[in-house]
């Protein structure tokens, strides 16, 4: 009789330029999270895998090509309104080739990692973002109102990778 939670896959894509501390974000220019600086990601298709899916959303929305990728967290979403929690891998990439261009979706903008403009990001991503700076791999639960910017609940802690 135990439910399993009903949940859809996502991936969200951090590339570092780890010699000047800079973080590459996008400006989600229409759909969800429209409005709000974040990595670059999306659903995982059926046909791929989760890396793959990493690699292809970061080369859609921003035109660079990972060369590495390494997974760095796990982040669970779940909404007052929908029964289907979102499941988000989060990745960082230390490689990659081309320049970062603007897409109809993104407009991309490097941050310095210490330097987040967390006000015009997710509410979650100040709770988890130190356990990037940190080297840490994290899990994050965090429970949102309908309006998906409130956080009624959260729990997030490191994990050994
Ligand atoms: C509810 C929610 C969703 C996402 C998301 C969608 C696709 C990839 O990530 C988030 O990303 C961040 N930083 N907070 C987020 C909250």
């Amino acid at each position: 009789e135990h439910q399993a939670m009903p949940h859809r896959l996502y991936t969200l894509v951090f590339p570092l330029d780890t010699q000047n501390d800079k973080v590459l974000l996008g400006m989600k220019k229409r759909g969800f999270g429209r409005d709000k600086y974040n990595g670059f990601g999306g659903k995982v298709e059926v046909n791929e895998t989760i890396p793959e899916g990493a690699s292809r959303e970061l080369h859609e929305e921003s035109g660079l090509v990972a060369k590495s990728l390494n997974q760095c967290g796990l982040l669970l979403f779940y909404f007052e309104n929908d029964p289907v929690a979102m499941e988000v891998h989060v990745f960082l990439v230390h490689k990659y080739e081309g320049t970062a261009v603007e897409s109809d979706e993104m407009r991309p903008q490097w941050f310095g990692t210490r330097d987040m403009p967390f006000p015009l990001m997710w509410a979650d991503d100040s709770r988890w973002w130190p356990y990037v700076l940190k080297d840490q791999k994290f899990v994050g639960q965090f429970w949102l109102k309908a309006d998906q910017a409130t956080i009624t609940r959260e729990r997030h802690f490191a994990v050994d990778s």
